[in-house]
């Protein structure tokens, strides 16, 4: 697949800072999985400093609806049967699901986006499975990240995207992206499959996640593994709508679903059970990774309601979803095994107006931070299993973790050990037993710090906007520069770069290349007739009736005044004679209105095809201009070539066919064009 996305644009995107990009222990463990002299102890003691991903994994390798013997419990253990690639690609699946679940886009939810990518993730990963088209693990992350160009808009345009999606909410997805495109020169399908690139996901997550949403734009192969994937990922696809929608929109959901489950071989009996498999996969990874799917889950699937709803903050339900924090008010997470410890610190941290979560050990306390994202947070020095050092350590590691205030709460004062605290990240300490006063001029002091640091972080965030702004803008410039204003095609420079990229791509391969020159007939008669603009209407109306007249794979654009260059990769002679038939026909037989006049246009077109004798691509053009010019002595209205198929033969001086025995299709003169 030709990237979606010009590499420099993605670049300066990246560049920007605000694409969501795996961060700390994860970053870390995909290095690592890409070193070929990778030991698994090493992999092993950097996935331990995640506390939240040894879980994950663990459950992964434990397999959420498959009952292994004894379960694993051990990270080693858990690698070996995981593998490589996939400890990687849950890493960064994970990685960016903990960083980006809440952000500053108004009208983008989050919520039901992750709730949504996990059903896909889920889905994607049975059918793996299920029809041994890739590894179900591998197939998890394809699911979770097939949508991440909506997320990647929401993170890095958050106002606009908004606006976006306000705007299309009535639209159809095709809409949609074409709103996507004109606000951002890119849409989120594009995105999805740079962003897959550039992680180095193999090329056919990229194109199955390019095609997911408008499958029929897809070209594999019928039995093909890429159509089986596509399937599986359009199947996720649905089911994820169905899991998410309202319980009376359902039905018709359902009936949507059926034809689609019958491509991936799924009988509707056998539907029925695996959503119930799925749902409940669904809920128990959502605990796994505090991803909300009660909101949605109850009316699929029954028993999901034993999963409970209630609000907590304790991991596995559902999580807080908690705005940032202005103003004086900070949210801070206490974590202290002491409980009157605990009530002491609440009653002075709720006095001075801050948001108090609590919780009574290390492990919690740092998916609680996690989760909360807090600016402040207090941790008692000598807890059981994770102490506050360790937990300070831990969060050192992770984005959110290394900007968060840590106070340690300590109950002796022993040089050494704050020595160790302080070089573990920990930014200031209070000793036990706790003094109100102390700790509440403590808490000033922290404040002002960060204060400080939300400042540089605001201006940080202007820099950043203004980099995207600038590579969309950027990127805007090169479309315009690149395409012609009044037909829409791309223009002489862009035809330039891509018959260089054509011709070089067909030596290399050894594929036909084949190329049109069209040239309007009488176009200056025409605007000697009738003026410029019914010249430019003319134009216009030629230009649509060409495009119609196209193939996919071809390419077109206006390298003049009233002439058009096409190109034919993977055509020889003889199709692209066909194909310029068609044009030819296609312009003849679409009447041209414009004002209260009703024109007849033709055009005349050469054809030629690359062939030994041709020392570069200019020798291709001119020997399709010559076909044109031929045309256009033989009255015009037709298709003419002045290359015969075997390379070196003499040319013709007139239109030819070719020596392979199957006639090109020679128009023979018609009524010259332009008539009223
Ligand atoms: N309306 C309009 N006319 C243009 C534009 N660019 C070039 N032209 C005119 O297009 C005409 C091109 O005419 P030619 O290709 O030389 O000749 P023709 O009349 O088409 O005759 P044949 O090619 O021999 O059929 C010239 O009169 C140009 O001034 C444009 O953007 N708009």
């Amino acid at each position: 697949m030709s990237p979606p996305i010009k590499i420099s644009h993605f670049e300066q995107l990246k560049a920007s800072g605000d694409l969501p990009s795996p961060k700390g222990a994860a970053l870390a463990i995909i290095r690592l999985t890409r070193k070929e002299d990778l030991s698994l102890a090493e992999l092993a003691r950097v996935i331990k400093t995640d506390p939240a991903f040894v879980g994950r994994l663990v459950k992964a390798a434990n397999g959420v609806a498959i009952s292994p013997g004894r379960p694993i419990a051990s990270v080693q253990e858990a690698l070996m049967v995981v593998g490589l690639p996939a400890v990687r690609n849950m890493a960064l699946g994970f990685s960016l699901l903990s960083n980006y679940r809440s952000g500053g886009c108004e009208h983008f939810d989050y919520e039901r986006y992750w709730s949504g990518s996990l059903v896909m993730a889920i889905v994607c990963q049975g059918l793996g499975r299920r029809l041994r088209c890739a590894s179900p693990d591998e197939m998890f992350c394809l699911g979770l990240l097939a949508r991440i160009g909506e997320l990647a808009l929401a993170t890095l345009f958050p106002r606009e995207y908004s606006e976006v999606l306000v705007e299309g909410r009535a639209r159809d997805a095709d809409e949609l992206i074409a709103m996507e495109r004109k606000a951002f020169a890119m849409n989120h399908r594009e995105l999805t499959a740079a962003m897959l690139a550039d992680w180095g996901l193999p090329v056919i997550y990229q194109e199955v996640a390019y095609h997911f949403e408008a499958p029929l734009g897809a070209a594999f192969g019928e039995e093909s593994r890429e159509a089986k994937i596509l399937d599986a990922l359009c199947l996720a696809h649905e089911i994820a709508q169905l899991c998410l929608a309202d319980p009376a929109a359902r039905p018709a959901l359902m009936e949507h679903l059926s034809p689609v489950a019958d491509r991936t071989g799924m009988a509707p009996e056998a539907l029925d059970t695996f959503i119930e498999e799925v749902t409940r996969e669904w809920t128990e990874w959502g605990k796994v990774l505090q991803v909300a799917t009660q909101r949605f889950v109850e009316p699929v699937h029954a028993q999901a309601g034993a999963a409970g709803t209630a609000k907590s903050t304790r991991p596995g339900e559902a999580p807080p979803c908690v705005p940032p924090a202005s103003g004086v008010s900070m949210r801070v997470v206490v974590v202290e095994r002491d409980a009157k410890v605990r009530a002491t610190l609440r009653g002075v941290l709720e006095r001075a107006g801050h948001r108090v979560f609590e919780s009574d050990d290390g492990r919690h306390g740092m998916e609680l931070a996690l989760e909360v994202q807090p600016q402040m947070m207090l941790v008692d020095a000598h807890m059981p299993g994770v102490g506050g050092i360790a937990l300070t350590r831990a969060l050192r590691q992770t984005r959110i973790g290394r900007s968060i205030y840590i106070l340690l709460l300590t109950s002796r004062e022993d040089d050494e050990r704050l020595i160790e605290a302080f070089e573990n990240g920990v930014d200031d300490f209070v000793t036990k037993p706790i003094r109100s006063r102390v700790l509440a001029a403590r808490l000033r002091a922290g404040h002002r710090v960060i204060r400080l640091q939300q400042e540089v972080e605001r201006d940080r965030e202007e820099i950043r906007r203004f980099a995207a702004e600038l590579a969309v803008t950027n990127r805007r410039l090169q479309e315009v520069a690149l395409t012609d204003q009044l037909t829409g095609f791309r223009n002489r420079r862009y035809a330039i770069d891509r018959i260089a990229q054509e011709w070089s791509a067909s030596m290399r391969s050894r594929r036909p290349l084949s190329c049109m020159v069209i040239d309007i007939d009488n176009f200056k008669q025409i605007n000697d007739t009738y003026g410029h603009d019914v010249g430019d209407a003319v134009l216009r109306q030629a230009a649509s009736a060409i495009k119609l007249g196209l193939r996919s794979q071809d390419v077109v654009a206006r390298t003049g005044g009233d002439e058009f260059l096409v190109l034919c990769p993977d055509t020889d002679l003889r199709a692209a004679m066909h194909c310029a038939e068609r044009l030819r026909e296609a312009v003849h037989g679409a009447r041209v209105s414009v004002s209260r006049l009703n024109l007849r246009v033709t055009i005349s077109v050469g054809v030629a095809e690359r062939d030994a004798s041709m020392p570069d691509a200019d020798a291709m053009i001119k020997r399709a201009d010559q076909g044109a010019y031929v045309a256009k002595a033989q009255g015009r209205d037709q298709v003419a070539t002045v290359q015969q198929r075997v390379a070196g033969a003499a040319e013709a001086a007139s239109a030819v066919e070719p020596t392979d025995g199957g006639a090109v299709p020679q128009v023979p003169p018609r009524e010259t064009a332009n008539s009223k």
